[in-house]
């Protein structure tokens, strides 16, 4: 403990008291030596004159008082004793209590301060503390994806067929795929919507009777919203490789009776598409309205219509891309590393040991830097500190440390370390041109209109690499190319934040009629916010 400018006050006054209750403690000591010994004394000489006056008259009247003062002098000087010995243990217990109390004082924490205090003037460096007791304490300050460990509430397809996959001849013996639906399919079966999740998301993207928990699109689905059920039948599949009810590494392989772990097969936004579709003919769904993505979900919808052109409507890709760019590759690679370097990663088969807690925890801090954005962070905490009054140490200072370091803590629990490598591992490996002359021609597969939503402040998947896209897909040969640039501040996130952005859009490309659009116009963009602002969907 140290006293630092800002506590001087409590400091001087600690000093104060300590001093007082030092003398007190002293002074009361030297008086008892003082008073005991006065005491004895005067006992003593007072006995002692009893004793002589005694013996004098003894001696004039005889042997009978001589007898008398014989026993009377034996009995005198056992009282003296008597009296001295009560009057030091009296002395003595009470000195001790003393001291214990003077003891309590001395060696307490306040006392400590003022003796630190005392040895060290303020502003002596003695070395920093050590015990490093840094918290999470965030200040809940802003918006935040609903995602949650969803373990019940979704319908599951199963397929006994063996599922192969693309690469390195990996085969599942059997295909799970979770899901959850909102609306009705209509007779013609023609209203059906795919609503495709990223990386971390479940097949919950709205509460329902089945589980009244908010999903993660909560305010994006829903009767009057921008995907709209009263219109819509629409469908969210869990990925294939994730951990929400889905076939993926925390899945029992029936072969051994234990989880798969690593040795679960390489996926890849290709064979994500491929079990989607699965679901889809079990579901009876010939042909879906739309493909509705962000993120790892934008590539799905842009590979469902690359894959399965007769039965994509039109797609929407939010925030994704076509062929991943090294830079999202290495902010997704050292996610992977931090999991893959904690010893209890295990080389993935931790399923009932020590879980690697630590490197999920540091991988989430690390996506949420890629995910978030300056701007948000700028205008959320600034330079605001998580305690002003606290001196600097090598703990968290600011309310942006406490905040990465809470995103950590709370998603490190709820999603599968594995189900994070294979799943960013296959967004790492995505490249619809893969196998063609180049990126148009793969593109050229995607017959439907398309809009491509991009946001300024996104560093993950840039707004240039959305212009890109965007434009691609023109040269490409599809002349129904809509492009939104969103300014908002959320960053990648965007996508779960914007309602009036996000939302508006998807509303207005959904519920339009196609055309030869182009690249839409800012104009069109304001309308359909308007549009969707006078829907019953509550928005923000
Ligand atoms: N916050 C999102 C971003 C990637 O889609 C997630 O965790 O999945």
């Amino acid at each position: 403990m140290c006293c630092s400018v800002s506590c001087l006050h409590c400091c001087v006054l600690v000093a104060v008291v300590v001093v007082v209750l030092l003398v007190v403690v002293v002074t009361v000591v030297m008086v008892e030596v003082v008073v005991v010994i006065i005491v004895v004394v005067v006992i003593v000489v007072a006995e002692n004159g009893r004793s002589i006056s005694g013996s004098s008259r003894g001696r004039r009247n005889g042997n009978s008082i001589i007898g008398s003062s014989s026993s009377c002098s034996g009995s005198t000087s056992s009282s003296t004793s008597s009296r001295v010995v009560v009057v030091v243990v009296v002395v003595v217990v009470e000195e001790i209590v003393v001291v214990i109390v003077a003891h309590i004082v001395v060696e307490s924490p306040a006392a400590d301060v003022f003796q630190q205090e005392l040895k060290e003037p303020q502003g002596t460096f003695r070395g920093l503390e050590t015990d490093f007791p840094c918290l999470a304490r965030v200040k809940d300050s802003g918006p935040e994806p609903a995602y949650q460990n969803v373990t019940t509430g979704y319908k599951t397809f199963r397929s006994d067929k063996p599922f192969r996959l693309k690469l390195n001849n990996g085969v599942l013996p059997q295909l799970d795929v979770a899901y959850e639906t909102w609306g009705e399919l209509n007779k013609e079966g023609s209203n059906a919507i795919i609503v495709l999740a990223g990386m971390s998301a479940s097949s919950h993207a709205r509460s329902s009777v089945d589980n009244m928990r908010p999903g993660w699109w909560e305010r994006f689905v829903g009767p009057g919203c921008a995907v709209d059920t009263n219109k819509f039948f629409v469908i969210c599949p869990n990925s294939l490789g994730g951990c929400y009810g889905t076939s993926g590494p925390s899945s029992i392989n029936e072969l051994t009776g234990k989880p798969y772990g690593t040795t679960f097969p390489i996926v890849t936004v290709e064979d994500i598409t491929n079990s989607m579709f699965q679901l889809l003919d079990h579901l009876g769904i010939e042909k879906l309205y739309g493909a509705v993505g962000s993120s790892l979900g934008g590539m799905l919808s842009l590979q469902s219509a690359a894959s399965f052109p007769d039965r994509v409507g039109r797609l929407i890709s939010i925030s994704s891309c076509a062929q991943s760019h090294p830079s999202s590759i290495a902010m997704r690679y050292l996610q992977r590393k931090c999991i893959m370097v904690d010893p209890n990663w295990n080389k993935g088969h931790y399923y009932n040991l020590a879980y690697p807690k630590v490197g999920m925890k540091l991988a989430r801090e690390i996506a949420t830097l890629t995910y978030r954005s300056g701007p948000e962070w700028g205008m959320r905490f600034g330079r605001g500190r998580i305690n002003d009054e606290e001196s600097v140490s090598l703990c968290p200072t600011f309310l942006i440390e406490s905040y990465l370091e809470h995103q950590g803590e709370s998603f490190s629990t709820i999603y599968d370390p594995n189900s994070l490598l294979y799943l960013s591992k296959a967004m790492d490996m995505y490249d619809i041109g893969e196998g063609f002359d180049s990126l148009e021609d793969g593109l050229s597969r995607i017959k439907c209109p398309v809009m491509v939503v991009g946001v300024q402040t996104d560093v993950l998947f840039p707004i240039w690499q959305q212009r890109e896209l965007a434009k691609a897909l023109q040269d490409s040969g599809n002349n129904q190319v809509t492009f939104y640039e969103l300014n908002s501040i959320y960053g990648h996130d965007t996508f779960l934040l914007d309602l009036n952005g996000v939302g508006a859009a998807v509303k207005g490309f959904l519920e339009t009629e196609q055309r030869n659009v182009g690249i839409i116009s800012k104009h069109r963009l304001k309308q359909q916010q308007k549009q969707t602002q006078s829907t019953a969907c509550p928005l923000n």
